[in-house]
């Protein structure tokens, strides 16, 4: 049922999951579902994750088959320890692309980072594949690896999110917080999505439809923000026009940080909406 309706939600997009939240027996059977659900016309229009399960499994490869002649928009390699894993998993995506027909380069990858030993590696794993559209933390394995459990102050991912960020921020590419795992408790969603947002994250994973609503309202700027940064942006564009480098706001400096960040607003309102004051 989630398999069929999940794209009205309106996500910024859909991951489905192979590995960790499909049992044993039922592998076959959900690759299957996965692979009809990417051809459905319904879901052209949603960007569209698929996590496989890791090459070493049994299952890696044939997921990976059916996900990339299904046309996944991204594979999610789960529990990705070294850059050597993302670069076995890009040789058999290129592989796959060539023998199905798809254009080389067009399946992108995202890989999740679920260990300490993963954290330790997280510059080359980020800098492993020109296909790699960001990184990711996968916060439940990782927190069973340092033998601890998740708090709500998330002091004990702190390190590995900071790593993460650092990471991908250097590479130049996207980091994605990991899921909250408690459905329906919306305070504490709430107070892990602020926080993740404050250091820096483009987005995090969710488990449920109801958290989508509450996170794309926590990005998404409210509208006295989102005329400030246009006008920033225009002062910006008419300073150029003159030739100045610096031009002043009420007051207030304007110069290419502050220009970079109202661009970032402008592009969360455009893709998040407003929030309310
Ligand atoms: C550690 C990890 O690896 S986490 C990543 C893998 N795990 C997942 O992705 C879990 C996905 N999520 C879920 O299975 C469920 O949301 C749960 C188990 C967390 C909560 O289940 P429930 O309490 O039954 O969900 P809830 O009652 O809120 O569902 C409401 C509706 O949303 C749908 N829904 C719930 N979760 C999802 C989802 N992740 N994607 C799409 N639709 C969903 C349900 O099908 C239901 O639809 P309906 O009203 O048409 O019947
Ligand atoms: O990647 C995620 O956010 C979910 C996951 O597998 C984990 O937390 O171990
Ligand atoms: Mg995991």
């Amino acid at each position: 049922a989630m398999v069929s309706n999940s794209f009205i939600y309106q996500a910024d997009a859909v991951m489905f999951d192979l590995e960790d939240s499909v049992i044993l027996r039922e592998k076959d059977a959900a690759r299957r579902l996965v692979f009809h659900a990417l051809q459905h016309p319904l879901y052209r229009e949603t960007e569209t994750i698929v996590r496989v399960n890791a090459l070493d499994s049994i299952y890696g490869l044939a997921d990976l088959e059916a996900v990339v002649r299904g046309g996944a928009n991204i594979v999610r390699l789960p529990k990705t320890d070294t850059a050597q894993d993302v670069s076995d998993m890009e040789t058999e995506i290129a592989r796959i692309e060539v023998q199905c027909g798809r254009p080389l380069g067009s399946t992108g990858m995202l890989a999740a980072i679920e260990s300490a030993r993963g954290i330790t590696q997280a510059v080359q794993i980020a800098n492993a594949s020109a296909r790699l559209i960001g990184i990711a933390l996968g916060a439940e394995d990782y927190v069973r690896d340092l033998r601890t459990e998740r708090s709500p102050e998330g002091t004990e991912l702190l390190f590995a999110r900071c790593s993460i960020l650092q990471a991908a921020r250097a590479a130049g590419i996207q980091a994605f917080d990991t899921v909250y795992s408690q459905a329906n408790n919306d305070a504490g969603f709430l107070h892990e999505a602020a926080h993740i947002k404050q250091l820096g994250f483009d987005g995090k994973s969710l488990i449920n439809p109801r958290q989508i609503e509450l996170l794309h309202n926590l990005y998404a700027p409210t509208l006295a923000e989102r005329d400030h940064a246009q006008a920033v942006v225009d002062a910006a564009a008419a300073a150029e026009a003159e030739g100045l480098g610096v031009v002043s706001l009420n007051g207030k400096m304007v110069d290419s940080p502050v220009i970079e960040r109202a661009r970032l607003v402008l592009q969360r309102a455009a893709l998040s909406g407003l929030r309310d004051e």
